[in-house]
C-alpha cells in the first residue's frame, strides 16, 4: 500500500547555520498514529512544518515529502499546488491557532474553507448542512454546547478539541498536531489524546503527534520516532523505548523526555493503552 506520508532525505539549515533536520527518511502508512518525540531544540516542530508545507527544506539536496501521493515539497520548493495538497492535511498547533473573537462553530467551519466560493468565505456563510457538519464534530469532541460562544471563552483544553474539530469538518485524511498537550493540565491532556486517538481508530485518519514524554507516546501511539539533534535516532514500537534506550541515545536530555511528573502519567488507571501492533526490528543508532 502506498504510503500516507513518505519523507526522503529531507534536510533543513536555517539561516543562522543551525541544522535543525539531518537527512530525514520516514515512510508513514494510512491509519497510523505515530508519535514524535526529542529533548527541546530536537526538531519536531521543524518536521511537522515540513509536512505541512509551511516551511521549505534545503535546495541542496533531493529531499521531499509526499502525502498520499501528491507532493508537498521537493528539493526545497514547496509545491506550486499546496493549498490543494493542504487541504487534506489538518494541523494542529501547541497554542490552538483560533480566532478568539468569532464564534466556535465559526472556527470549526474555517475547516471547510478550501471548499467554499471566496465570497462565502468572506462573509463567513455557511449552509445548514455546513453547520450541521460542524456541530456534528464538535459533539464528537464533546463541546457541541459550547457551540455559539467566542472562541476565547473556552478553556485551553476545549479550544485545543475546537482545533481538531475544525481538523475533522476539513475531512483531513493526515493530522498534523504540534505538541498539542503542552500547555495543558492532565485531565485536558487525557481529553485531547483520546480525541486523536478516536480519529485515528474511527475514521482511519493517519496522526503524527509531537510530544515532549515517551510515557504519553507508549499509552497512545504503536509507534515512535524520536529525533535528537535533527536526526532520526530511532524509529520502532514505543514500547522499545525504555528508560536505558532513551539514556542510550539522549544522555542527561533523557531525564527530560522521561519526565513522569508530567499530565497523563497521573491519570494512569483511567486511560487504556493502546494494543501494541507487531512492528519490524527499531531502527536505533548512536545520536
Ligand atoms: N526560524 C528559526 N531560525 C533559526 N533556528 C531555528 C528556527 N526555528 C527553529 N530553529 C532551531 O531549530 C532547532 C529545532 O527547533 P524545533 O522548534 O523544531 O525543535 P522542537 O523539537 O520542536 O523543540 P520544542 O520541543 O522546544 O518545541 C532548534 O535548535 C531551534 O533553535
Amino acid at each position: 500500500m502506498d504510503a500516507a506520508i513518505r519523507i526522503n532525505t529531507l534536510s533543513k539549515t536555517f539561516g543562522n547555520g543551525r541544522k535543525a533536520l539531518q537527512q530525514v527518511d520516514l515512510s508513514i502508512a494510512p491509519g497510523e498514529m505515530v508519535a514524535l518525540i526529542g529533548a527541546s531544540g530536537s526538531g519536531k516542530s521543524t518536521l511537522l512544518r515540513h509536512m505541512a508545507g509551511l516551511m521549505a527544506g534545503d535546495s541542496t539536496g533531493q529531499g521531499s515529502i509526499v502525502i498520499h501521493g501528491r507532493t508537498v515539497q521537493s528539493n526545497g520548493k514547496i509545491a506550486a499546488n499546496i493549498r490543494s495538497v493542504r487541504s487534506g492535511i489538518g494541523f494542529v498547533f501547541q497554542q490552538f491557532n483560533l480566532v478568539g473573537r468569532l464564534p466556535v462553530l465559526v472556527n470549526v467551519l474555517a475547516g471547510t474553507l478550501h471548499r467554499v466560493p471566496m465570497w462565502r468565505s468572506l462573509i463567513r456563510w455557511f449552509t445548514p448542512e455546513e453547520k450541521a457538519r460542524g456541530i456534528e464534530a464538535l459533539r464528537r469532541v464533546g463541546i457541541a454546547e459550547c457551540f455559539a460562544q467566542r472562541a476565547s471563552t473556552l478553556s485551553g483544553g476545549q479550544q485545543q478539541r475546537a482545533a481538531i474539530a475544525r481538523a475533522m469538518v476539513q475531512g483531513a485524511k493526515v493530522v498534523l498536531a504540534d505538541e498539542p498537550i503542552a500547555s495543558l493540565d492532565p485531565e485536558s491532556s487525557r481529553k485531547v489524546m483520546d480525541i486523536l486517538a478516536r480519529i485515528n481508530r474511527e475514521d482511519r485518519c493517519t496522526v503524527v503527534v509531537s510530544l515532549h514524554q515517551v510515557n504519553v507516546a507508549m499509552k497512545y501511539c504503536a509507534r515512535t520516532i524520536a529525533l535528537h539533534q535533527g536526526k532520526v535516532v530511532y524509529d520502532g514500537p514505543s514500547v522499545g523505548l525504555t528508560p536505558a534506550v532513551l539514556r542510550d541515545l539522549y544522555g542527561a536530555e533523557a531525564d527530560d523526555i522521561l519526565s513522569l511528573g508530567d499530565a497523563i502519567s497521573s491519570l494512569e488507571d483511567k486511560v487504556k493503552p493502546v494494543p501494541h501492533l507487531a512492528w519490524p526490528t527499531p531502527m536505533a543508532q548512536a545520536a
